[in-house]
């Protein structure tokens, strides 16, 4: 029996050696992972610092992009919003913290902003701070274009900085006339939404407004003028030439709304534009579709009812292609030719404004939108030169001067919110009351010639166009249903 017992303790001996040799290498695994539970930490700690930092990247990105778009806060609406931006960089990540949505339909939903970069690459969502940013902004924005010299380039005394397409500088060297002291050295520091230099091509001017174009589609009043003196590139920049890399705004754009329109109808959109065009010559003015006989031409009054601003006995066409507009283009200007026989260079001294009006419906979805998009050409706005300007030309030139000024006062009385804004006081911000009131989207084209000989001139535009710059007339509202 104490033989039995004994065998019996040794064989307990044993599995308690096996239990504590298990124990023992339990305990050394137990060691090894917290070992690698510990790196797993600081692993997982560094990569959520990795994260956080790429997050703040992102966010100043954002902000960066928010501020560096603050021009574009023109183009805004609440709700949602989606930027697609060119901060390739920052895919993935964005992808991970927004959500990437690739159905860029939502983007022309109603209920959807889009800012659009010109390198579009990533889709998100954005925050409420950055809509809030835009939505503080006004709706008017100002863009500077430089004509090139006859034999291309630039003068000196207009500087372009190269590093940032916002400023312009006018510099100017007086010199000494006793000649006993130093030339003094002037220099006028303009900053506009954008600059553009004398080599900057019809589609990317046409890029930077395409948006805008595009917003007449949902609801928005746009309007976009020529403004600066006879020769700066205004009828080149709005209108342009026939080839396809000069063509101008108007073109591009009414190509680019019936583009536009033809892929909202696959979503069950459907459009009505209607187009006129009219030019405004010492305040009085013609219609630029008339095809009747020249002795029957009808006389013209703007009138205002139901908040919308109509033009008596002007023909409104209704279209419905691209191809229909550009021949109504080319009429008008066929008829603006005419007139300028008749009198010479007449163009330069009037006004010519082209209107589409767009109604839009989507049964399916209950949604009804109205607006206008307005392209206008300025009349050359050089001041008055008193020894030449007698006669029919005193007439025009102070027709001319009146108009612009009170382009300027329309503007500056609806930035200070004025109860009275003088619309009436010319015919030009008449017509254009719709489109120049708060709650549309206006964009200028200062354009400067670069010659020596006109910086007078130069410095005016720039001034007048400054002034337009630091005008905050509101928040554009779509007028959609
Ligand atoms: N960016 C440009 N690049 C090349 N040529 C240009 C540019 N801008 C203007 N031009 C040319 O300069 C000339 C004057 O331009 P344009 O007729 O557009 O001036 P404007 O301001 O409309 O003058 P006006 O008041 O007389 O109508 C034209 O021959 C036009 O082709």
């Amino acid at each position: 029996q104490a033989w039995d017992l004994k065998g019996k303790v040794s064989d307990m001996e044993g599995k308690i050696r096996n239990y504590q040799t298990k124990v023992r290498s339990v305990n050394e695994e137990n060691e090894l992972l917290k070992g690698s539970v510990a790196q797993s930490r600081n692993r997982l700690s560094d990569l959520e610092r990795e994260v956080e930092s790429q997050k703040s990247k992102i966010w100043s990105e954002m902000f960066s992009l928010g501020f560096e778009a603050k021009s574009l806060n023109n183009f805004t609406s609440i709700q949602s919003m989606f930027v697609l931006s060119s901060c390739s960089g920052y895919e993935v990540e964005l992808q991970a913290l927004c959500g990437v949505r690739e159905d860029l339909k939502h983007m022309t939903s109603e209920k959807n902003f889009v800012i659009i970069f010109p390198l579009c690459r990533v889709v998100f969502t954005c925050v409420s701070e950055l809509m809030f940013l835009f939505v503080l902004q006004g709706n008017i924005r100002v863009f500077c274009r430089v004509r090139p010299l006859v034999d291309g380039g630039l003068s000196s005394h207009i500087q372009l900085a190269p590093s940032d397409n916002k400023s312009i500088t006018l510099a100017k060297t007086e010199e000494s006339h006793t000649g006993k002291s130093a030339d003094t050295h002037k220099n006028y520091h303009f900053s506009f939404d954008q600059v553009f230099g004398p080599h900057a091509s019809q589609q990317q001017i046409f890029e930077e407004i395409s948006l805008l174009v595009q917003s007449a589609l949902d609801g928005y009043n746009v309007c976009c003028f020529a403004y600066g003196q006879t020769g700066s590139g205004k009828t080149y920049t709005m209108e342009g030439e026939e080839f396809d890399d000069s063509r101008g705004v108007i073109p591009r754009a009414v190509q680019q709304i019936f583009r536009a329109g033809e892929k909202l109808e696959s979503q069950g959109w459907e459009f009505n534009f209607t187009a006129s065009f009219v030019e405004i010559y010492n305040e009085t003015l013609r219609d630029l579709l008339y095809t009747g006989k020249p002795s029957k031409r009808p006389e013209h009054e703007i009138r205002k009812s139901n908040n919308e601003v109509t033009v008596t006995n002007l023909t409104y066409k209704q279209v419905c292609s691209e191809g229909q507009v550009l021949d109504l283009i080319a009429l008008a200007k066929q008829n603006r030719s005419t007139a300028q026989t008749a009198q010479n260079d007449r163009s330069s001294r009037s006004h010519s404004v082209f209107q589409l009006q767009i109604e839009g419906a989507n049964a399916g979805r209950d949604v009804r939108c109205k607006s206008t998009l307005c392209l206008v050409d300025l009349a050359g706005s050089e001041r008055m030169v008193k020894s030449q300007s007698q006669g029919e030309r005193f007439k025009e030139m102070t027709s001319i001067n009146s108009s612009l000024s009170n382009l300027g006062i329309v503007i500056t009385s609806l930035a200070n919110k004025e109860s009275h804004v003088p619309y009436r006081n010319s015919k030009l911000t008449y017509l254009l009351q719709g489109c120049l009131g708060g709650n549309s989207k206006t964009l200028m084209f200062v354009n400067i010639s670069p010659e020596p000989d006109s910086f007078g001139e130069t410095l005016n535009s720039l001034r007048f166009a400054s002034k337009v710059n630091d005008c905050v007339i509101g928040t554009a509202s779509s007028n959609k249903k």
